[in-house]
This record gives structure tokens, C-alpha cells and sequence, in this order.
């Protein structure tokens, strides 16, 4: 079999993010074969974890959970396996075959992010080489290690392509994504590129509401709705030094998780009242952040799972006045799917051997080819 080119057309993009809610799927084409080729998003599903690895990964996720050497090892198999059944699904319910697709770009699922100290590390699981088997299909994985080699935070990755899709000569525009993390890309008229985490967004929102609605996530933020934000407690979560740190940042579940939270309770709050402030934690930093590094945005581009709580959607509207704030939809672009359509784009950069991280966004010493291939 002849190796993958960046010339064909149609890409597959696989992520579970930071929420663990699905293994999004993206099938994308691209309509040339430069880095700024309008990418279209041929389908796009989220598809289940099996129930008791979903469970698992979010345990993980949340605190310093003890592992095995051999769960890791099996884990890092079934996580590929999942991701590998998402992928022939996908491709079965678009009405193809996996002779249509040039390559998949895998992110797998990161158990741990670490990217300071003395040995740096950021870890996603998923094995590759099972997605390639199974597929059929070249993959190109592992896409944050090599950023963190160069002394990069390995994160966030979409930047370099929500500038490639979604920069405007005419205006200076952020690019907002509301995941289990938030992070900014910002995309002045003119200038570099930059891009950072601004700390937890719909991980904590989601942490919170289970515990006390039984529920895995606040849908449409009524139970955020039924309180109101404690300022006292606001405050001394505002007090993380993390929050304080200049850019080049990123952080993930290991930092903001639901003992965080914990910590700066007393324990007489309402729990709808610590919903409410979790809310307004994610506004207040990412608005914070925003006024920081560009003052005068005049669009915000809002794009993962946040955009479909409009309690989180007004009250960043109502804190940046002046600022249009709108899904990416309005740009032709799928809220729930950017970032699967990103590791598409990530895996097709690749394949034609141009550089996928952005240097002034992760920190890494240069810029650098993203990931490895996984022939079919
Ligand atoms: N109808 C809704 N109402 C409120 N919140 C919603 C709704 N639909 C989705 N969400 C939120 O979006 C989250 C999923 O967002 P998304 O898929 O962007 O996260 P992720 O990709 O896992 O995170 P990250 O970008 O940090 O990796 C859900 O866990 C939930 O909190
Ligand atoms: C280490 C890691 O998985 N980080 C995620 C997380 O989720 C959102 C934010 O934190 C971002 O930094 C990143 O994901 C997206 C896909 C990125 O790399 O841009």
C-alpha cells in the first residue's frame, strides 16, 4: 500500500476530551492541500464509552487515583478499541468505507497532564496501532508529546487550526472553546496568533451536578439558574495562583477537580449556590484573561459543549459588552465537532510534514511536526 499523502480529500478525526461525555467523530474534507484549505465537515457523531470504562477514565481523571502497570496497559488497549469501534462507526454511518478515508487523526483520551517540573509529561492513551488494525485506515497519533519534548506545554493544540479556519484580516476576533477546560485562542487582525487554557469550565460544572442532581451534567444550566453565586467563595477560588500565571498555560481535570472544590467550602453552601459560583468562576477567568491579552475583541467565536448552556452563554455575553459572542455555527462551523475537525486537520499537517503546534501558543522551542504515524 502506497504511503498516505496530504493530496486526498477525506480525514477522520477522533477526541474524547476533557469531559470523557464521547469519542467525537469528524469526517472532513478538505477542498486543497494547502494549511488553509476550507475544511467541511462531511458527518460528525459523538459516540458512547462502554459505561464502565467511561467511569473508570473519569475516576482517574479526577485525583491522585492509584494504577497498576497492568490496568495502564490495558487500559491504553481498550481506550483504542473504543476509539477504533467510534471510527468504523462513523464511517459505516456516513455511508462509506474506510477505503474513503486518507487518515485518521487520533487524540486519544488524556489521563494526565503535567507539562512543568523536572520531568514534564502529558499522557493520552489509546493504542494506535489497534485503531490501525481494526480500521484499516493509517492513523497518525500521539500529537502533544513532541510539543512537550521541545519544552512546550503540548496544549492547547486548536489554535494553529482555528486560526487557519477562522482568522479575519478585518477584525480582531478570540476563538472561545467551552470544554471540560476553556481555552482562548485569540486571533488579532493583525499579529501573531497566541492561545491558552483559562482554567475549568463545564468539568467542574459537570463534577458538581452529579453529585448533587444525580445528573451528568446541568443541561440547559437550570440547576446553575435555581442559585446565585456566593462572592466569598468566588474569591477564594480566584485565588489559585494558576489563575495568576502569564501565558504560555494549559491545565486539565488533575488541577480543577472536584476536591478543588472541596477545599474552599465551608460546608453550609447551597449547592445550587456552588453551581452558580462555578459558572461565574469560568466567566470571570475567561474574561479576565480575554481583557488581558486583547482588549479590544470584537468577536468571540464560541465553540464545545458550553455553547448549549445559555446560562453560561449570557452571562459571558453580559460580561463582555461591546464584544459580539456567538457559536461557531455562525462561521459554518459545528460547536460540538471543532475540535475532532481539528486532530483531522492535525494528522493532514502531518502527512505533509508542516508543522502542527504553534510555538507562541505552547511555549515549545519551534515549531514542530505533530505526531506519528500508524500505518494501515
Ligand atoms: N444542553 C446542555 N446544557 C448544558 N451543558 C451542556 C449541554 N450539552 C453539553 N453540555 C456540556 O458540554 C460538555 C461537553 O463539552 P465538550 O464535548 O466540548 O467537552 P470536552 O471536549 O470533553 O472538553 P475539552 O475541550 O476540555 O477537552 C458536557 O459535559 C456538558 O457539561
Ligand atoms: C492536555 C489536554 O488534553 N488538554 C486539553 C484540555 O481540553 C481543553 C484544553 O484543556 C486544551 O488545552 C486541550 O484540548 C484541546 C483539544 C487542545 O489541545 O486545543
Amino acid at each position: 500500500m502506497s504511503a498516505p499523502t496530504a493530496h486526498n480529500g477525506l480525514f477522520l478525526g477522533l477526541i474524547s476530551g476533557t469531559s470523557v461525555d464521547g469519542i467525537d467523530a469528524a469526517l472532513v474534507h478538505f477542498d486543497d492541500t494547502s494549511a488553509h484549505a476550507r475544511p467541511t465537515l462531511r458527518f460528525g457523531r459523538t459516540y458512547p464509552w462502554p459505561p464502565a470504562l467511561r467511569e473508570r477514565l473519569i475516576m482517574l481523571g479526577q485525583e491522585a487515583h492509584a494504577i497498576t502497570l497492568d490496568e495502564l496497559g490495558a487500559l491504553d488497549v481498550q481506550i483504542g478499541r473504543a476509539f477504533a469501534d467510534a471510527a468504523l462507526h462513523a464511517i459505516r454511518d456516513a455511508g462509506l468505507t474506510p477505503e474513503a478515508v486518507t487518515a485518521i487523526g487520533s487524540h486519544g483520551q488524556t489521563l494526565r497532564h503535567r507539562p512543568h517540573g523536572p520531568v514534564p509529561f502529558t499522557l493520552q492513551l489509546g493504542d494506535a496501532h489497534v485503531i490501525a488494525e481494526r480500521c484499516g485506515v493509517p492513523v497518525v497519533a500521539d500529537f502533544r508529546r513532541r510539543d512537550v519534548a521541545a519544552g512546550g506545554h503540548g496544549a492547547p493544540l486548536v489554535p494553529a487550526f482555528h486560526a487557519a479556519v477562522l482568522h479575519d484580516p478585518g477584525e480582531d476576533r478570540a476563538v472561545l472553546n467551552l470544554g471540560g477546560i476553556a481555552n482562548l485562542t485569540l486571533l488579532p487582525a493583525q499579529g501573531s496568533v497566541r492561545g491558552f487554557d483559562t482554567g475549568p469550565a463545564n468539568g467542574l460544572l459537570d463534577a458538581w451536578c452529579l453529585r448533587h442532581t444525580g445528573q451528568p451534567f446541568d443541561a440547559g444550566g437550570g440547576f446553575a439558574a435555581q442559585g446565585s453565586a456566593i462572592p466569598t467563595l468566588l474569591a477564594r477560588l480566584l485565588e489559585d495562583p494558576w489563575f495568576a500565571l502569564p501565558p504560555p498555560k494549559s491545565t486539565g481535570r488533575d488541577h480543577f477537580h472536584l476536591g478543588w472544590v472541596e477545599a474552599a467550602l465551608h460546608g453550609q453552601e447551597h449547592p445550587a449556590d456552588v453551581q452558580a459560583t462555578l459558572l461565574h468562576l469560568s466567566v470571570r477567568t475567561i474574561v479576565a484573561a480575554l481583557q488581558a491579552t486583547q482588549p479590544h475583541t470584537r468577536r468571540l467565536i464560541v465553540c464545545g459543549g458550553g455553547v448549549h448552556n445559555p446560562v453560561l452563554m449570557a452571562a459571558l455575553a453580559e460580561a463582555l459588552p461591546g464584544v459580539v459572542v456567538e457559536a461557531s455555527r455562525a462561521h459554518g462551523l459545528d460547536p460540538d465537532f471543532v475540535e475532532a475537525m481539528a486532530f483531522a486537520w492535525l494528522a493532514r499537517e502531518h502527512l505533509a510534514g508542516r508543522p502542527g503546534n504553534l510555538p507562541a501558543v505552547t511555549g515549545a522551542s519551534g515549531p514542530r511536526v505533530l505526531g506519528a504515524l500508524y500505518p494501515a
